[in-house]
C-alpha cells in the first residue's frame, strides 16, 4: 500500500504515529460532477464515463449498487482491479482496456500530473477527456441516482427530497461509526484507540439492530441509499471485521434484526452479483501485512446470505414501493 507525493508512487503504510495510534482517514480530492442537464465539462451521456472499482471496497460496493438499481450495466462500463492491494497500490489483473494501465496511480496521475495523495477506489472517469471526474463514492452514488434517469428511464430514487435530512443524518452516524469505525478498530495501532472505535461501534449496532425492530428500512419505510451505505459494511462484517479488524463483541448473525436486514437487503434482485466474497476475504486477509504478515485467509466462516429475511411484515420491500 502505497501514495502518490507530486505525482510519484512511494509505497508506504498508513501513518498513525502524529494522531497517537488513530486511524485517520482523508479526503478525496477529485470532487467534480456529472449533469443531467448536459452542461459541460461533464454531461451525462451512455459509454462515456467508466466506474474503477475494487470488488472487495465497501466504498466502491455502494457505486456497484447503485449502478445496478438504476439500470446503468449499459450505460457506464466498470473496470475491477485485483482483490490484493500492495506494494504498488492498487493493480490491474491484466492492462485496463480502456486505459492500458497496469496500476491505478497511473490514472490519478495522468488526471493530474503532480497528484499528492492516496490512490482509492472508486474513481469515476470520464473517457473523453481521459480525466478522473470523482472518487468520493458518496458524491458518485448521489450522480448515479439522478443524472442519468433521462438516459435510463429509470427514475427510482434513493434520496427522495422529503426524506434527505434523515438520511444524511443517518448516513453520518453509520458513516463514523460504522462504515470508518471498523477500519477505525482494524488499523489502531494503540489499545485505546481500538477499544474506542470497537465500543462506537458495538453502540452503534446495538442501536441500529433496536431502530430495525420495528421498520423494515433504516429511513422512512422505504429503500434509501442509507439502507445500502450501511449494507456493504455489514455483509463483510462476520467474513472478515470480526477477525481480521478484531470487531468480535458478536457477529451480525448474532443480531436478532440487523441479520434479517442484511439478508433482506442482499435479496433486492441485481444485488447478489455484485457481492464477490472471495475478493473480499482475500483483499483484507492478504493485503495488510501489519495487521495479518502470514496473508492466510480463513476458509470460513459459512455464511447464510439466501433464506428469508422474514421481514416482509414490517414494510413494503424494493419491488412493492410503486417507484
Ligand atoms: N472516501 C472514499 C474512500 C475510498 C477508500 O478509502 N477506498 C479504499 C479501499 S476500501 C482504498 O482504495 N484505499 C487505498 C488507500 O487508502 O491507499 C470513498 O468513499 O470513495
Amino acid at each position: 500500500m502505497g501514495l502518490l507525493i507530486e505525482g510519484r508512487w512511494h509505497d508506504q503504510w498508513y501513518d498513525t504515529r502524529k494522531t497517537g495510534g488513530a486511524f485517520v482517514r482523508t479526503e478525496a480530492q477529485f470532487r467534480d460532477r456529472i449533469t443531467a442537464d448536459g452542461s459541460a465539462p461533464y454531461p451525462a451521456e451512455a459509454g462515456r464515463y467508466r466506474l474503477f472499482v475494487s470488488l472487495a471496497c465497501p466504498w466502491a460496493h455502494r457505486t456497484l449498487i447503485v449502478r445496478a438499481l438504476k439500470d446503468l450495466t449499459g450505460v457506464i462500463d466498470v473496470s475491477v482491479v485485483d482483490p490484493l492491494m500492495l506494494a504498488d497500490g492498487w493493480v490491474f489483473p491484466t492492462p485496463d482496456p480502456a486505459t492500458g494501465a497496469t496500476r491505478l496511480y497511473e490514472i490519478y496521475c495522468r488526471s493530474q500530473t503532480d497528484y499528492t495523495g492516496r490512490v482509492t477506489v472508486p474513481v469515476l472517469w470520464d473517457s473523453r477527456s481521459g480525466r478522473i471526474v470523482n472518487n468520493e463514492s458518496a458524491e458518485i452514488i448521489r450522480m448515479f441516482n439522478s443524472a442519468f434517469d433521462g438516459i435510463t428511464g429509470n427514475r427510482r430514487d434513493l434520496y427522495p427530497v422529503e426524506l434527505r435530512e434523515e438520511i444524511d443524518r443517518v448516513n453520518g452516524f453509520v458513516y463514523d461509526r460504522v462504515n470508518n469505525g471498523v477500519y477505525k478498530a482494524g488499523f489502531a495501532t494503540a489499545q485505546d484507540k481500538y477499544e474506542a472505535a470497537f465500543d462506537a461501534l458495538f453502540d452503534a449496532l446495538d442501536e441500529l439492530d433496536a431502530r430495525l425492530s420495528g421498520q423494515r428500512w433504516l429511513v422512512g419505510n422505504r429503500l434509501t441509499e442509507a439502507d445500502w451505505r450501511l449494507f456493504t459494511t455489514l455483509v463483510r462484517f462476520d467474513a472478515v471485521y470480526v477477525g481480521h479488524f478484531k470487531c468480535n463483541r458478536q457477529r451480525i448473525v448474532d443480531y436478532p434484526n440487523l441479520s434479517g436486514y442484511l439478508r433482506d437487503l442482499f435479496s433486492v434482485p441485481g444485488v447478489a452479483e455484485t457481492v464477490n466474497l472471495d475478493h473480499i476475504k482475500r483483499h483484507y486477509y492478504g493485503s495488510h501485512p501489519t495487521i495479518n504478515p502470514t496473508a492466510i485467509v480463513p476458509k470460513g466462516p459459512a455464511l447464510d446470505l439466501t433464506s428469508p429475511s422474514g421481514r416482509e411484515h414490517l414494510g413494503p420491500g424494493w419491488l412493492d414501493q410503486g417507484l
